[in-house]
C-alpha cells in the first residue's frame, strides 16, 4: 500500500478494479488524487484446455481485503462513494444467490466462466450461423468470449446441476454491485457490450428464441437483467449492513452502477487533460483518441458521435462507456498473458529469473536492459529482422474475428540462450503492436480518425511495449508525424 500525500480532510472515494489475475483498490480524494493503493491475487482454475474458471466468493473476499487496506488510517465516515469494475466473466448463482458449479466436477466454488474461456465453440458457431441482426453490433461475428454462447453451453452441458437450478446469471461487475447493495439491476455497460442488449431497443426476443434460450424471454429476462442502469448511477440505498461489515466501511455509502474493466480504463484515460504536453490530440475532439487497456488482454476503445460499424470490431455500443457517445471496442485476447507465456516457457527462463532477482529487477526490466546491450548502436527493432511471431495463440478477437487462428513463430535457431529469449520477447511485443496497428487500420477504414493512443494497465509499465506501439502504429505512412503514445499507469 502506498501512503497518500498531505491531503486536507475532505471527501474520499474507493474504486475496486477486478482484473484477470488480481483485485486492486484505490482510495482517491475529491480531486481524484490517489491516496492509497492495494492489490491481492485471485484464484484461477483451468480444469481442461480452454476452460477457465474462478470463484465469486474468492473474488469478493479479495475485494474486502484490498478495501480494508486502502481505508486504513482515514475517517471512513468521510467516504462518499464506492465503485466496482471487473472483467466480463459470467457468474452463476442459484435462486437463493448461492454459487452454482459451472463444471462437470460439480465444484460449486468454481461458479464463474471466465471471459477468456473458449468452451462454447460449437455454440458460438451456431449463433453466428443465424446471421441475426444483433450480430451487426458485435462487428458482424459474435465472440466465443461473450455471454450468449456460454449460457447456451451451460444449458446443453450442465442442465441438471447448473442450468435448471440457476436463478441469476451476472456479468462479474454486476455481481459485485449486487453483492455490495443487494440491487440486482444490471449496468448498461455490461448488458450492451456482452449480452446483446440495446440501449435504445432493449432485449431482442427473437434472438434468444432463435438460439434456443427462449427461457429468458418467458420469464421476462429476470435471470439476466430486466432493470438496467447507466454506469455511475447510484444503486438502491447504497452499501448494505452485511457488505459494509465485509468491506470495513459504514453502511449506506453510495455505490455506483459498475463498468467492465476495459471500459473503466477507457473512461479514465480518454478524457485526460492533455494541455501543455505538446500532444497531437491537444485541441482535437476526444474522438481522435484511442484508449488501449493492456493487461492480460488488450482492449482498444474508440468513441464516435455517430454509430460506426467496423467489421471484426465490437460495437457500435451507445452510451456503454461515455454517455452520449458510441463505442467501438477492438481487442487482442491475450497480450500480457502471451508475453508471460513466451518468456516463462523458454529454456533460458530460469537463468533470466535468477539474474533479474540478483539485480532486484522484474524479468521485463532485465530483458529490456539486455536488449539495449545486444542491440549495440542499432535501433532495437532491427534485432528481429529474421524472427517473427504471429500473436493469435488464443484466436484473433479483432479485426479478423477468427477464434480458430493459432500462434506461430518463424526464424528459430538451435541456440536457446538469454539472447534468444530476449529477442523472442521483443518479437512478441512487436507482433502485439502490429495487431494494434491492424485494429486501428480497420477502425480508420470504417470512419474513425485517431491521432493519439492512451495506454493503461499492467503492460503500460513496460517502456518497450509502449515504445513499440508508438513506433509501429506511427509508421503507417499516413500521418507519421502526428502519432503519439501516451501512458497512464493503473
Ligand atoms: N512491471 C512490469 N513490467 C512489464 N510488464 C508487466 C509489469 N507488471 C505487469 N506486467 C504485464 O502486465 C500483465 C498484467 O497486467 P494487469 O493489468 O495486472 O492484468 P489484469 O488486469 O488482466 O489482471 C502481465 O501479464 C505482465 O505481462
Ligand atoms: O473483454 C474484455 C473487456 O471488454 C477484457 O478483455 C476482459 O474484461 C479482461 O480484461 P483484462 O485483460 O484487463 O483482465
Amino acid at each position: 500500500m502506498m501512503p497518500g500525500g498531505d491531503q486536507e480532510p475532505g471527501s474520499y472515494y474507493v474504486g475496486v478494479d477486478v482484473g484477470t489475475g488480481s483485485v486492486r483498490a484505490a482510495l482517491v480524494d475529491q480531486r481524484g488524487i490517489l491516496l492509497a493503493f492495494a492489490d491481492q491475487p485471485i484464484k484461477r482454475w483451468e480444469p481442461q484446455f480452454n476452460h477457465h474458471e474462478q470463484s465469486s466468493e474468492d473474488i469478493w473476499a479479495a475485494c474486502c481485503v484490498v478495501t480494508k487496506k486502502v481505508v486504513q488510517g482515514i475517517d471512513v465516515n468521510q467516504i462518499r462513494g464506492l465503485g466496482f469494475d471487473a472483467t466480463c466473466s459470467l457468474v452463476v448463482l442459484d435462486k437463493q444467490f448461492h454459487p452454482l458449479p459451472v463444471n462437470h466436477e460439480g465444484d460449486s466454488r468454481r461458479n464463474i466462466i471466465m471471459w477468456l474461456d473458449h468452451r462454447a465453440i460449437t455454440q458460438v458457431h451456431r449463433i453466428n450461423e443465424t446471421k441475426h441482426s444483433v450480430l451487426q453490433c458485435v462487428g458482424g461475428v459474435m465472440s466465443v468470449e461473450m455471454q450468449a454462447p456460454k449460457l447456451l453451453w451451460l444449458k446443453e452441458n450442465l442442465r441438471e446441476t447448473c442450468w435448471d437450478k440457476a436463478g441469476h446469471f451476472f456479468d462479474l461487475p454486476d455481481f459485485l454491485s449486487w453483492k455490495a447493495t443487494g440491487v440486482t439491476a444490471r449496468s448498461l455497460c455490461s448488458l450492451v457490450c456482452k449480452w446483446t442488449y440495446s440501449a435504445e431497443k432493449g432485449w431482442d426476443d427473437s434472438f434468444w428464441k432463435m438460439i434456443g434460450l427462449e427461457d429468458f424471454v418467458a420469464d421476462n429476462y429476470s435471470k439476466i437483467g430486466n432493470q438496467v442502469l447507466p454506469p455511475g448511477a447510484s444503486l438502491g440505498n447504497g452499501l448494505t449492513p452485511e457488505a459494509a461489515k465485509d468491506l470495513g466501511l459504514p453502511a449506506g455509502i453510495a455505490v455506483a452502477a459498475p463498468l467492465i474493466d476495459a471500459h473503466a480504463g477507457g473512461l479514465g484515460v480518454i478524457g485526460a487533460d492533455v494541455r501543455g504536453h505538446g500532444l497531437a490530440c491537444e485541441g482535437q475532439p476526444v474522438t481522435s483518441r484511442l484508449a488501449i487497456i493492456c493487461g492480460t488482454s488488450s482492449c482498444h476503445m474508440g468513441i464516435s458521435k455517430d454509430p460506426i460499424f467496423v467489421p471484426g470490431v465490437w460495437g457500435p455500443y451507445f452510451s456503454a462507456m461515455i454517455p452520449g457517445f458510441w463505442l467501438n471496442e477492438g481487442g487482442q485476447s491475450v497480450t500480457g498473458k502471451l508475453i508471460d507465456h513466451m518468456v516463462q516457457g523458454h529454456a533460458a527462463f530460469p537463468e533470466l529469473k535468477a539474474k533479474a532477482a540478483a539485480r532486484c529487477q522484474s524479468v521485463y526490466a532485465y530483458l529490456n536492459s539486455h536488449l539495449d546491450l545486444i542491440k549495440k548502436a542499432r535501433p532495437v527493432g532491427f534485432l528481429t529482422v529474421d524472427l517473427h511471431v504471429w500473436p493469435d495463440f488464443h484466436g484473433n478477437r479483432s479485426p479478423l474475428a477468427d477464434l480458430t487462428l493459432k500462434g506461430m513463430v518463424t526464424g528459430l535457431k538451435l541456440s536457446q540462450d538469454l539472447d534468444d529469449l530476449a529477442i523472442l520477447y521483443l518479437a512478441t511485443v512487436q507482433a502485439i503492436a502490429f495487431g494494434t496497428r491492424l485494429i486501428i487500420e480497420a477502425m480508420e477504414a470504417a470512419g474513425h480518425s485517431i491521432s493519439t493512443l492512451f495506454l493503461c494497465g499492467g503492460l503500460s509499465k513496460n517502456p518497450l511495449f509502449v515504445q513499440m506501439h508508438a513506433d509501429i502504429t506511427g509508421g503507417n505512412g499516413k500521418n507519421e508525424q502526428s502519432w503519439e503514445g501516451c501512458v497512464s499507469q493503473t
